[in-house]
């Protein structure tokens, strides 16, 4: 179908029986490990039987996809987006994500994991682009249409630590986000701990489960940690 994954869009749902569904996201800056433990926890979650899609942030869609492409083009014009530009992009491609994926996939009882939500938003674009959170807020809430993930998984490691990983990655390829200086990376690292720690609201006002990771760990440990935030907040045991 259309879901993208990873750093190579693909198609990845498995097709068993399952109770009940749930809609997780991944978050964390640059590097945190979040794609390694996604695929962890896809072929375990499939080794179990149980029904799940993968998608991303922004795209999940093919237009959405085309959107994502163009926020993450490095710019040839020198007129790089504004933060509220990159809102309007990002809120234009959750709009299609919501509506041909997230909410048909979750209303057939199928899991839906999710690397970057709404949680991205308030990072990139209001704690570090300034843009005010109820304009995020405002915006959002159509796209959203009372949405809400039931369990945001927050990664958080040492900046430094997460650049040298993605430093050592010979495979990726540089886009206009990867233009970041350290200051940024710090600064996207810290916006989630303060979402983490003021239990940012979403636009209807409920605050989602959010479980902080250490990501500095190794990733079978990360992944011990994702199991048990799992098995917690969901009852799903692995
Ligand atoms: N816990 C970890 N310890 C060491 N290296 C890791 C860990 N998790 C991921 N990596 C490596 O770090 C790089 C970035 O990981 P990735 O999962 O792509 O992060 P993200 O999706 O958050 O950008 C990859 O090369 C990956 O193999
Ligand atoms: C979902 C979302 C992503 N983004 C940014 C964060 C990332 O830099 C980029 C997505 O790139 P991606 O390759 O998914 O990041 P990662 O390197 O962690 O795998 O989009 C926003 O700025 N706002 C948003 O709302």
């Amino acid at each position: 179908m259309l879901i993208a994954m990873g750093k190579s869009p693909s198609v990845k749902t498995a097709f068993n029986q399952v109770e009940q569904m749930a809609f997780i996201v991944f978050e964390g800056g640059e590097g945190v490990g979040k794609s390694t433990q996604i695929e962890l926890l896809f072929t375990s979650l499939k080794q179990q039987g149980i029904i799940c899609t993968l998608t991303r942030e922004p795209g999940g869609t093919p237009f959405a996809e085309d959107i994502r492409s163009l926020f993450k083009r490095m710019s040839e014009h020198g007129d790089t987006p504004l933060p509220l530009t990159e809102l309007l992009l990002i809120t234009a491609a959750r709009t299609q994500h919501i509506q041909k994926v997230i909410k048909p996939e979750l209303a057939k009882g199928h899991h839906v994991i999710c690397d970057r939500f709404l949680d991205s938003t308030y990072v990139y674009q209001s704690i570090v682009g300034k843009v005010n959170k109820q304009v995020v807020d405002t915006i959002s809430q159509f796209a959203l249409q009372n949405i809400i993930p039931d369990l945001t998984l927050v990664f958080i490691s040492d900046t430094s630590k997460a650049l040298a990983r993605i430093k050592k990655e010979k495979s990726r390829k540089e886009d206009r986000l990867d233009s970041f200086s350290n200051d940024i990376h710090a600064q996207i690292m810290n916006g989630y701990r303060e979402v983490l720690n003021n239990n940012f609201t979403y636009p209807n006002g409920a605050i989602p489960k959010r479980i902080s990771i250490d990501a500095n760990a190794s990733v079978e440990n990360v992944f011990e940690q994702v199991k048990t935030a799992l098995f917690n907040t969901l009852g799903i045991k692995l």
